[in-house]
């Protein structure tokens, strides 16, 4: 049976379309509120870079279930290999019965992670969970406590990463108490602090040295392009000052690349970018085509460390969403997928790389590959506009194109769409951003 989908934009009816509405009403009486209130149109299929709604209509997406779909939606090599490996082996715990499926995603996970040495893998199910798992292993290895974060991170929703996450984050209210040791530090934002590399690494530095000190620190978790907190890029020589501090003081660089990694900035990581080698990367969301997955790499000697037991779980690294992991690596070196999102980086560069001369509203338009944030304003000023990005998104959703939110000040819109996205498809959302960025002025 074939699923897929012309990759143009259909709208049949107006959004959300009675089916949607009716599910709404179901949803509203059954799931809990904490699975988030985003959008009201539900989705059937999708394909490449549309999705299909349970009303027939074909929505652009440019958010990929927050960056996990970067080889397109239903890629038919991962659903034959996930479907093969089903009617194979579902499960069978990796560390009681092991399968090749684990090994060979690990020996993969090696040949593209940067550095010139010995690495060595663990697999769980989420990006959370790598980032724990992280956090541990940094532990155990340097026999320190203390963990530092980014102002503005992500770093997920578990009680230790939500902690690790941008302390202003509304998302965190009444879910403490959180875990000690953990400590927030000045990030380089361009945008906002017009600092150079150099200079906003010496400040982080110096905020280290005054409010934490240096011996203490096991680990520095950095996102090299950071996603939920609005798209923000530090400036070059950033990311190399910090890293030489941490070789100088015996604390692991950790590159979190759960949102940015695994083909969606032009490269296999976003860390690539900035010509550093860390000494641990997190992955998940793309890395299985939309399986569940994640991984946590590092130097062999920084993962020798743990004890058997110490890391993982009951489903890490299963079969089936390793056996999907395997064929998205094949489809993004077959279909030379990195140089696809430069493509798409090109294309979005050409199409909104002038909305910030063109709308007063839009403060700055950034972004690597196909990770891009639109910052809005109030026009004139550097001042956050959260009703404007409200007004976009409502827009845009009503008008069958599905960009995400972002930024700790809620006012970036973010697009991180599919590496496939075709030049139509960017130009026709493009289009529809475009007609609510005029409204606002
Ligand atoms: C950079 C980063 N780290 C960690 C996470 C958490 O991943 P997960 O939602 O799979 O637990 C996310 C999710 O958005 C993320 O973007």
């Amino acid at each position: 049976m074939d699923f897929s989908v012309p990759q143009e934009r259909k709208l049949v009816t107006e959004l959300p379309g009675p089916n949607s509405v009716a599910l709404q009403a179901r949803r509203e009486a059954s799931v809990s509120r904490g699975a988030g209130t985003l959008a009201n149109i539900y989705m059937e299929r999708g394909s490449g870079a549309i999705l299909v709604d349970v009303d027939g209509n074909q929505l652009i997406d440019l958010g990929c279930g927050i960056g996990v779909t970067t080889i397109g939606h239903a890629n038919a090599d991962v659903a034959a290999a996930a479907a093969e490996q089903a009617t194979k082996l579902t499960h069978t715990l990796f560390t009681v019965t092991p399968y090749e499926n684990y090994v060979r995603v690990a020996e993969k996970l090696a040949e593209i992670t940067p550095g010139d040495f010995e690495k060595r893998s663990v697999l769980v199910n989420s990006g959370a969970e790598a980032v724990e798992n992280a956090v541990k292993i940094a532990r155990k290895f340097t026999g320190r406590r203390v963990i530092l974060s980014l102002d503005h991170a992500f770093h997920g929703r578990t009680n230790l990463t939500m902690a690790m996450t941008y302390r202003p984050w509304p998302e965190r209210a009444g879910m403490g108490p959180f875990p000690g040791d953990l400590y927030s530090v000045p990030i380089s934002y361009p945008f906002r602090d017009g600092l150079t590399g150099e200079e906003a690494a010496a400040k982080t530095i110096d905020y280290i040295r005054t409010h934490i000190g240096a011996e203490e620190v096991a680990a520095f978790f950095v996102e090299p392009i950071q996603g939920d907190g609005g798209i923000i890029i530090p400036a070059d020589g950033y990311f190399q000052a910090i890293k030489a501090f941490c070789e100088e003081n015996g604390i692991l660089f950790v590159a979190d690349e759960i949102q940015a990694g695994i083909a969606r900035t032009g490269a296999w990581y976003s860390i690539e970018h900035h010509g550093v080698v860390p000494d641990i990367i997190t992955t998940a969301k793309g890395i299985a085509g939309g399986f569940p997955l994640a991984a946590v790499t590092g130097r062999a000697e920084v993962m020798d460390a743990v004890q058997p037991g110490g890391v993982g779980g009951t489903f890490g690294g299963n079969p089936v969403s390793t056996a999907a992991a395997l064929a998205t690596f094949e489809v993004i070196e077959r279909e030379n997928l990195i140089g696809e999102a430069q493509r798409v980086e090109k294309a979005l560069w050409a199409r909104i790389g002038d909305w910030a001369e063109k709308f007063a509203v839009v403060g700055e338009v950034r972004g690597k590959g196909a990770m891009f944030g639109i910052e809005l304003v109030k026009p004139g000023t550097r001042e956050p506009n959260p009703e404007a990005l409200k007004a976009v998104l409502k827009h845009a959703t009503a008008n069958g194109v599905i960009p995400l939110d972002a930024g700790s000040w809620d006012s970036v819109l973010r697009l991180l769409p599919s590496v496939v996205i075709s030049e139509e498809l960017i130009d026709d959302a493009a289009t529809v951003i475009e007609e609510a960025l005029a409204r606002l002025g």
